[in-house]
Formats: structure tokens, sequence, C-alpha cells
């Protein structure tokens, strides 16, 4: 219901190119990606905040690229809320309602369900400065929501709030969102977040976006290095293909499939290598030589390089099977991983 069409923005130095995106009705859809790559951009592009140089966008296939914020039956929600200081939180809420002619009465009703599903009735006559992360957090939704949007946008609603309080707040809105049925677009820095509330998700780099899909696929398939390496896929190396092997320097590795645009390089997680002392008997599988450089703690496991070849692996042991291995550096081992925990691009 959001088509989004070849958008290009341009602010300062900053290009927002080629962004084609369709974000289906009713969908919880995440924006990823590094610090500066374009997501809040993006997401004033669609909200009408930002002026657009070129491509449309249509919402429910009316063409909304020219009208102003007010029209476009959209609601945003930023980061550090944007409440007016000089307004209660109830004036705060109403704010958007001077824009556009509205019923009065079911305007008020719609204000007193929303209240009441936010929880935020106690603090309608207070100001934002007296409010906690978490009512202001709602305070701020609750100003989203009031104009009855089609589609609501979320600049990482979450990242001021107390990490014991985040995942409440997470639930919340995941429930907010099924209850409405409205289009959310959540623009988030937290794997954890966008794999619990999330269904699809856009990774952008430098202006552009880099892969669409499920989140799914996003973490297990990732289409580039770049991708890869933004999920946590630590282990990327270049190599060359021949049917069913990945060539890297001085060894082959079988794989389940080739890259589809001659790319060349493969990706594992760390969590998918299995680090052992012999080659083991695993016939249908990889099992690489190499030598443990380093052990890093991280808390409840340990993450371990080792070198094979000319490259440097990084898997993770939890304590205890370290412990068992006795595990040191210098120490000879074996990393073994099936095909299909070899991601080529
Ligand atoms: N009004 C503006 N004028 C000039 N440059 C801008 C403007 N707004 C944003 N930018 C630049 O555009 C780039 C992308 O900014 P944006 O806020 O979209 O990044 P982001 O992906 O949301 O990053 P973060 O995760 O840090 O919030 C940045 O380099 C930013 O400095």
């Amino acid at each position: 219901m959001i088509e989004i069409n070849d958008l290009a923005v341009c602010l300062g130095e900053f290009r927002l190119r080629g962004i084609t995106l369709s974000i289906e009705e009713g969908a919880f859809f995440a924006l990823m990606g590094p610090t500066g790559s374009g997501k809040t951009v993006l997401l004033e592009a669609i909200a009408g905040l930002v002026p657009i140089q070129g491509g449309s966008i249509h919402l429910k296939q009316r063409d909304i690229t020219r009208l102003p914020p007010e029209k476009r039956g959209i609601g945003i929600m930023y980061q550090d809320y944007a409440l007016f200081p000089h307004l209660t939180v109830a004036g705060n809420i109403t704010f958007g309602l001077r824009y556009g002619a509205r019923d009065g009465h079911k305007a008020e009703k719609h204000f007193s369900t929303m209240v009441d599903a936010l929880g935020i009735d106690h603090v309608l006559q207070r100001y934002p400065e007296t409010l906690s992360g978490g009512e202001l957090q709602r305070a701020a939704l609750a100003r989203a929501l009031i104009v009855e949007p089609r589609v609501v946008l979320l600049d990482e609603p979450l990242s001021a709030l107390d990490p014991n309080f985040r995942e409440d707040i997470r639930a919340m809105l995941g429930e907010i969102h099924h209850s409405l049925g409205v289009t959310f677009v959540i623009v988030t820095h937290d794997f954890a977040e966008a794999l619990s509330l999330a269904s699809r998700a856009a990774v952008m780099h430098d202006g552009t976006i880099r892969q669409v899909g499920t989140i799914q696929d996003i973490f297990r398939k990732p289409t580039s290095s770049f991708v890869a390496d933004f999920v946590g896929m630590k282990n990327i190396f270049a190599a060359t293909f021949e049917q069913n092997a990945a060539r890297l320097d001085q060894f082959a590795l079988q794989v389940m499939g080739r890259p589809v645009n001659g790319g060349g390089h493969i990706a594992i997680r760390p969590e998918d290598i299995t680090l052992s002392l012999s080659a083991g008997t695993a016939l249908d599988g990889n099992c690489v030589p190499g030598v443990v450089t380093g052990i890093v703690d991280q808390g409840i496991f340990y993450e371990v390089r080792v070198s094979a070849g000319d490259q440097l692996f990084c898997t993770v042991v939890t304590k205890s099977a370290a412990f068992d291995l006795s595990l040191a550096v210098g120490m000879s081992v074996h990393l073994s991983f099936p095909p299909q925990a070899v991601h080529v691009f």
C-alpha cells in the first residue's frame, strides 16, 4: 500500500537515491542500517517533511509525493518524541487535530479510546518535562495516532527508554499494531527489536537500499557482504565458485548454492561453526583445520578466533565447552559446519 518508486532526496551533501520499496497494508516494516545511512531522511520523505527531488510515493494508490504532511494520513513519532514543552500532554496529543476538518464527537471518542489503550489518562494535564520515559513514549505515540493515520512512522521509538522497560513497551507497540491494523514503519538499530516486531525489513547504506525482504531472509540469507557484515556474519571471505564448492585460497568448501549475481563472497555465522579437537566423521559437511589465535571473553560465551590457511575464522564456544576442551591459544582445532551454513553472494 506504500509504493515508493525511484525516490531521490538531496539534503546538503547527503543523497537518498533510487529508493524503490513496497510496503504492504497493515505490515510492521523495519528500516535498518548504520548511522547516517538515511533511515530518518526516508521516513521524513514519506511523511512529507523534506523536499523530494525525484521519484514518487503512493499511499493506497494515491500519489502523495507533493502533498503537504497534514494531508497524507501519516503519523510520525520521533526518537526524542518532539513533544511541545509548553503544551500539556492532552494539548500535545490533540495538536494535530487542528489541521483538517474532523467530526468533533468522533474525534473525542477516538481520543478517549486511545488514552485508555495507552494508559496515559493520569498524565493528560501534565507537561512533558514531568513525564517518565515510558509515559513520554506513550504520549508521543498517542499524538501520532490521534489523526487516525493509515501509516505510522516510528523513528527509534524505544532507544531513549531504560532497557528494563524497553521490552514492555516493545510488546505494547506490537499489541497496538495488531489491534489497530495500521501500517507501522519503524527505524531501529536493534536487531532484537526488528526480529520481535517486524515481519519485513529494508537495510540501508549510504542513501540506498541494499536489501529488502523478510526479517528471516535478511538475517539468514544476506545478498551482499555489506548486509552480511551488518547482520553480524563475521566470517566473510572472498571466494571463487565451481559447481557446489566455494574455493578460498587454500581449501574448498561445500556450499548449497551459487551466487546469483556472479559475486565472489561467502559468509558463515560464528554460531553455525562447531569447534572440536579432532576432524570427526561428518561426511556431508565442511571440516577445516586451524590454530586458535585468540579467545575473547564475551560474558556467557567465548569468541574464539581460529586461523585456517590465510583466513581468520570467528566462532563462539560456551564457557563449559571451552573448559572441557582445555581451549588455549596455539592449540590445533577443527572447525565444522554444514554446506547450508555457508551463505554465498
Ligand atoms: N536537513 C539536513 N541537511 C543536511 N544534511 C542532513 C539533513 N538531515 C539529515 N542530513 C544528513 O543525512 C544523512 C542521513 O541522515 P539520517 O538522519 O537519515 O541517518 P540515519 O540513518 O537515520 O542515522 P541514525 O541511525 O544515526 O539516526 C546524515 O549524514 C545527516 O547528517
